[in-house]
C-alpha cells in the first residue's frame, strides 16, 4: 500500500501509520497488552471484541456545529429560536481553533488512517479518510463505511476527512462561545469533521450521514434516516423511516427478504442504495432466539460497545448499568441474506412501500395507519415519536419529541427539501406509505416484535391492501380491522384500554401537540395547505 503523508494534514512527528489495516491487525491492535483506559478491547465468548466508550456512550448533539461561511450560510438549516436544532453555528475562527487542537492531539504518534466510501453508487459517493488514534475506532468505521477494492485504494483521493482527537479536550470552551469541552464540528466547504472528547463511534457514522443529507438533495437525490430491503429476487424495494431506536434494523433484518442498509439511504433515479457497508445493531436484551440474524452477526470482526462483559469474556446483553444504548457494529456480510448478493451493490430499486416507524410513548396511535398522500406529506414533516433512553446524552426515558423526517439531528438542510425529494420520488414509483407504531397502546407495554413483524409482512405482501379497515377518529386513520399473524385485539388502539376513554384524552393531548408543532410549517401556502391532514383535537 502506498505510504501516506499526512503532514499535507498539518500532522506531524507520526510515529507510525497504520493504513487499512486488515480485521487481523485491528484484533491484535484493540487487544494487546499495552492497551489503556478506553482503547482496551475485550474478547468475548462470541469471539467478538468489546469496548468501552467512556462517558460518551450517544451522540452529542448540544456539541454539533457546522461552520458557517459565505457557501454555507444561505443553505444549511440554521438553529433558531423559532425553530431550534442541532445545527449550531461555528464562526471561521473557532474552526481554526478546534482544528489545531485536533490536529495537535494527532501530532507525534502512532496513528491509524481508514479510506472508505459513504454511499454505494459511484457517481454520488463520497471518498472519506478517518484518522484516528485508537484502534477500535479504525475497526469501527471499517465495519460500518463501504470498503474499497484494492484497485480502488491505489488512487483513492478523499473527498472528506475526519479527525477524531477523542482524547483531547476544548478547554477554553466558554472563551470561544461553545457548549462544552466536547465538539463535533463540520465543515462543509473543507469537506472536513472534528471530532473532540467523544468516543462514541456514531458520531463518525452519524457525522458523515449528516453530510450526504447536506450534498445529495442539492443534486435532486433524496437522502433517508431509514432501513431498507427488497425480496429474494432483490425487486420490490421497503423503506423503514424512523428515530434510533424504533426498529429500523430489527424489522429490516428480515430472514425472509435480503437487507439493502439498515440505517441511511439515498434515493435517486436508478432506485434506493446503502450509504454504509455496515450495520449497527442495538444489543440491549437481545434474544437469540426472537432475533437470531442480529444475534448471528455477532461474531469475529463485529465490535460490541459498552456490553457488560465478565473476566471469563461472558455477555450479559440485559445488563443496562452502563448505558441502554449497547451496540454491535459488524459489516453487512454478516448477514446472510442481503441485497449486494443479487444485485451486485447494496442497492434495490425505487421502493414501493414506506414504512414511518414512530414508538409512540403515549400509547394513542394505532399499530398501522394506511396513510393517504397528504398524510404522508404531513407525518413526514411531523416525525412524531419517542426518543428512546441512550441515543442521545441526556435521554434516559421514552421522550415524546417530533424529529422532522424521523431524523431531525441529521438534517442539515430545511426538513421540507427531504420532503420534496421523497415525495417526488414516492409519486414516480407510485411507492405507499404507513405509519407503524412500535411503542405503547394502552396495556402500558411495548407493541410486541412479533406483532409488528406481522403488520410489516401484510404491507409487503400487499395483504393490507385487501383487509377490512375503520378509521380511528381524531386522526382520520384508516386502519385494518384484521391481518394475519397479528393480534386482531390490538389493531384498534381503543381495544387495549381498559377504558376508551382514557384513550380519548390522551389522543386529544396528542392531537395538539402536533397541531402545535406543525405551526412551524404553516409559513407558507403549501405547509398551510397540509393542515387539513393532520389530526384534531375533537
Ligand atoms: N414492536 C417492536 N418493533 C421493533 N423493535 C422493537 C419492538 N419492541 C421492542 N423492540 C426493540 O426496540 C429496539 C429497536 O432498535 P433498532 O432496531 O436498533 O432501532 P433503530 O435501528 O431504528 O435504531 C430493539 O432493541 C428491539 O428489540
Ligand atoms: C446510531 C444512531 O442511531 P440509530 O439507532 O438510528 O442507528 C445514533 O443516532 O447515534
Ligand atoms: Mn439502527
Amino acid at each position: 500500500m502506498a505510504n501516506i503523508d499526512l503532514t499535507k494534514y498539518g500532522i506531524t512527528g507520526t510515529t507510525e501509520i497504520v493504513h487499512n489495516p486488515s480485521y487481523e491487525v485491528l484484533f491484535e491492535e484493540e487487544t494487546k497488552a499495552s492497551n489503556e483506559g478506553y482503547e482496551v478491547g475485550q474478547n468475548t465468548e462470541l469471539d467478538t471484541v468489546n469496548v468501552m466508550t467512556g462517558v460518551f456512550t450517544g451522540r452529542s448533539p448540544k456539541d454539533k456545529y457546522i461552520v458557517m461561511d459565505e457557501n454555507s450560510k444561505d443553505t444549511v438549516w440554521w438553529t433558531t429560536d423559532a425553530y431550534k436544532n442541532d445545527n449550531h453555528p461555528m464562526t471561521e475562527e473557532t474552526w481554526a481553533v478546534v482544528k489545531d487542537l485536533a490536529k495537535k492531539e494527532l501530532c507525534n504518534k502512532k496513528l491509524y488512517v481508514v479510506d472508505a466510501f459513504c454511499g454505494a453508487n459511484k457517481d454520488t459517493r463520497m471518498a472519506v479518510r478517518f484518522i484516528v488514534e485508537v484502534a477500535w475506532q479504525a475497526h469501527f468505521v471499517t465495519n460500518m463505511f463501504i470498503k474499497p477494492s484494492e484497485e480502488e485504494l491505489k488512487d483513492f483521493e478523499p473527498d472528506f476527512v475526519v479527525y477524531n482527537a477523542s482524547k483531547a479536550k476544548v478547554e477554553n470552551y466558554a472563551e470561544l462561545g461553545l457548549n462544552s469541552e466536547t465538539c463535533v464540528a463540520f465543515n462543509i466547504t473543507s469537506k472536513e469533521q472534528v471530532i473532540i472528547n467523544t468516543w462514541y463511534g456514531g458520531e463518525m457514522k452519524k457525522g458523515m450521514f449528516s453530510m450526504m443529507n447536506y450534498y445529495l438533495p442539492l443534486k435532486g437525490i433524496a437522502s433517508m434516516h431509514c432501513s431498507a430491503n427488497c425480496d429474494m429476487e432483490g425487486k420490490h424495494t421497503a423503506v423503514f423511516f424512523g428515530l434510533s431506536g424504533t426498529g429500523k434494523t430489527t424489522l429490516s433484518t428480515d430472514p425472509k427478504r435480503l437487507l439493502i442498509g439498515d440505517d441511511e439511504h439515498g434515493w435517486d433515479d436508478n432506485g434506493v442504495f446503502n450509504f454504509e457497508g455496515g450495520c449497527y445493531a442495538k444489543v440491549i436484551g437481545l434474544d437469540k432466539e426472537s432475533e437470531p440474524d442480529i444475534y448471528n452477526a455477532i461474531r469475529r470482526d463485529a465490535l460490541l460497545e459498552n456490553v457488560t462483559v465478565d473476566a471469563a469474556g461472558k455477555i450479559d446483553f440485559d445488563d443496562k448499568s452502563v448505558t441502554e444504548n449497547t451496540r454491535v457494529s459488524y459489516p453487512i456480510d454478516h448477514i446472510e441474506k442481503i441485497a449486494s448478493k443479487v444485485n451486485g451493490v447494496s442497492a434495490g430499486p425505487a421502493a414501493e412501500n414506506v414504512i414511518f416507524l414512530s414508538a409512540d410513548a403515549f400509547g394513542v396511535l394505532p399499530p398501522v395507519s394506511i396513510l393517504t398522500p397528504e398524510q404522508t406529506k404531513y407525518y413526514f414533516l411531523s416525525g412524531f415519536t419517542a426518543k428512546l433512553a441512550g441515543t442521545e446524552r441526556g435521554i434516559t426515558e421514552p421522550t415524546p419529541t417530533f424529529s422532522a423526517c424521523f431524523g431531525q439531528a441529521f438534517l442539515e438542510l430545511h426538513p421540507t427539501k427531504y420532503a420534496e425529494e421523497l415525495v417526488k420520488k414516492m409519486e414516480k414509483s407510485g411507492a405507499k406509505a404507513y405509519l407503524v407504531n412500535t411503542g405503547w397502546n394502552g396495556t402500558g407495554k411495548r407493541i410486541t416484535i412479533k406483532d409488528t413483524r406481522g403488520i410489516i409482512d401484510a404491507i409487503l405482501s400487499g395483504d393490507i391492501k385487501t383487509a377490512p379497515t375503520k378509521k380511528i377518529p381524531m386522526f382520520n386513520f384508516e386502519v385494518p380491522t384484521e391481518l394475519p399473524g397479528v393480534d386482531p385485539a390490538i389493531l384498534d388502539p381503543r381495544d387495549t384500554y381498559a377504558d376508551p376513554t382514557e384513550w380519548e384524552t390522551k389522543a386529544k393531548d396528542l392531537a395538539e401537540r402536533f397541531q402545535k408543532n406543525f405551526q412551524k410549517y404553516t409559513t407558507n401556502d403549501a405547509g398551510k395547505a397540509l393542515v387539513a391532514a393532520g389530526p384534531k383535537a375533537e
